[in-house]
């Protein structure tokens, strides 16, 4: 469990140290729409997380060039070729978040930061695989996706952000982590 809100709280990193002026803008009206129909301190509901749709494509954006978990082991239940290589039976393969989401067969220019790409319907399947793919795919998924908006839409209504450190390098204590700890100067914003 520590481990799952360790990748959910790098995912809160990622997105405030990924985000610049522009996205954040959109999600920001997209947001203040959803906050206008409310009474002043009424929670959210499951309803309004599905308008957020924006908002989640920037989400899927910083998942997909940071992905929080990078893979995991799965061991071959028969022998199988994969890019020319013979996988006995039995071995244990390890798949990658990385190099699936950085493949440019499956997502165009695939470097640069891009939330519209998440807009169309061209995903292919297990192409995109942040919280993995079939039967073991990960039973938090639907909560992190609740506790992302919930953050981003209580963030971004509330404040606009600055970093401390501009060049702050992200390193990897196996999962991504901001090396100083993202630092950021926080600007209410004024009603
Ligand atoms: C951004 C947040 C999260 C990410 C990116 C993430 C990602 C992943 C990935 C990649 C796997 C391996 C899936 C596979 O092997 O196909 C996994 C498994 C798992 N995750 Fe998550 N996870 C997140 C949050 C959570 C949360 C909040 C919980 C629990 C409340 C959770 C519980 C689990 C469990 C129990 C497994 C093991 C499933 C199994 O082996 O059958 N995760 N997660």
């Amino acid at each position: 469990m520590e481990l799952s809100i360790m990748l959910t709280e790098t995912l809160f990193f990622d997105l405030v140290a990924f985000m610049n002026s522009s996205y954040t803008y959109l999600c920001f009206t997209e947001q203040v729409e959803i906050q206008k129909l409310k009474a002043p301190g009424e929670f959210l509901t499951w309803n309004d997380t599905q308008k957020m749709k924006y908002t989640w494509c920037v989400v899927c954006e910083v998942m997909r060039l940071s992905p929080p978990a990078h893979g995991g082991f799965r061991e071959a239940i028969a022998d199988f070729s994969y890019a020319d290589f013979t996988i006995p039976k039995g071995w244990k393969v390890l798949w990658s978040v990385h190099s699936t989401h950085k493949n440019p067969k499956y997502f165009r220019d695939p470097e640069k930061f891009d939330p519209s790409r998440f807009e169309r319907n061209g995903i292919e399947p297990y192409s995109f695989v942040p919280f993995g793919g079939g039967p073991r795919m990960c039973p938090g998924k639907e909560y992190a996706r609740l506790a992302i908006l919930v953050f981003m839409h209580n963030v971004v209504t509330q404040f606009r952000w600055e970093k401390v450190i501009q060049d702050e390098k992200i390193i990897y204590m196996s999962i991504p982590m901001p090396a100083c700890g993202l630092p950021i100067t926080l600007h209410p914003h004024k009603n």
